[in-house]
């Protein structure tokens, strides 16, 4: 199997290490690939792909959108370096509002598996980072949703301590209030 799956510390997050062949001219790896990724348990249908680059410090997130547009993610970093980051919204899961997070990166090529009822962020740790990943819904701009990226009662570690943030990932609420509104899943 040219990938090796691994779960994380919350177990529905899946993070993907592809075989990697090099030789002279450079290297060569498959990416996604239906069949072997639906074995690992990721079983979206990919049909949003997406490209953002971003500079040094900058954080995007913590994003999600709601149903019925929630979006399954397959993020990876073809440019530079980045944290990135899942928080569990599944109001009944075990690892309700907790996170995890892993350093992808041009270098390892690893991948992220983000499943529907998380939020999802990442942080720029090199001067320039390019993130490409797929979704399996289509972009809905009225059934977006996020959380504060440094909600304390989510308390995510992140590596950077003044971030870049747009205004509008300034205005999110806590997970607190995001409950009450309703954006759990
Ligand atoms: C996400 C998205 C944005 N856009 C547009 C809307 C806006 O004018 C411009 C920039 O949008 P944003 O500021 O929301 O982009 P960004 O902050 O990069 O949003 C992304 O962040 C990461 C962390 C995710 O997980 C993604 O799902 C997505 O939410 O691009 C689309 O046309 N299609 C899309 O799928």
């Amino acid at each position: 199997m040219p990938f090796d799956f691994k779960r994380l510390e919350i177990p529905d997050v899946i993070l993907i290490k592809p075989k990697v062949f090099e030789d002279e001219r450079g290297f060569f790896m498959e990416t996604y690939k239906k069949p072997d990724f639906e074995k690992a348990g990721i079983k979206g249908d990919f049909i949003q792909d997406n490209h953002s680059k971003s500079k040094y410090g900058v954080l995007r997130g913590l994003h999600f959108q709601r149903e019925p547009y929630a979006q399954a993610k397959i993020v990876r970093c073809i440019r530079g370096v980045i944290y990135d980051v899942a928080v569990d919204l599944r109001k009944d899961s075990p690892t309700f509002g907790k996170w995890v997070g892993v350093i992808l990166s041009e270098h390892n090529k690893w991948q992220l598996y983000i499943p529907k009822g998380f939020a999802h962020g990442f942080l720029v740790l090199s001067d320039v980072a390019e993130v490409v990943y797929k979704v399996d819904n289509v972009y809905a701009p009225n059934y977006e949703g996020g959380i504060i990226w440094n909600d304390p009662d989510i308390g995510i570690d992140w590596p950077v301590d003044k971030p870049t943030v747009s205004e509008k990932d300034m205005k999110w609420p806590t997970l607190r209030e995001a409950i009450e509104r309703g954006w759990v899943f």
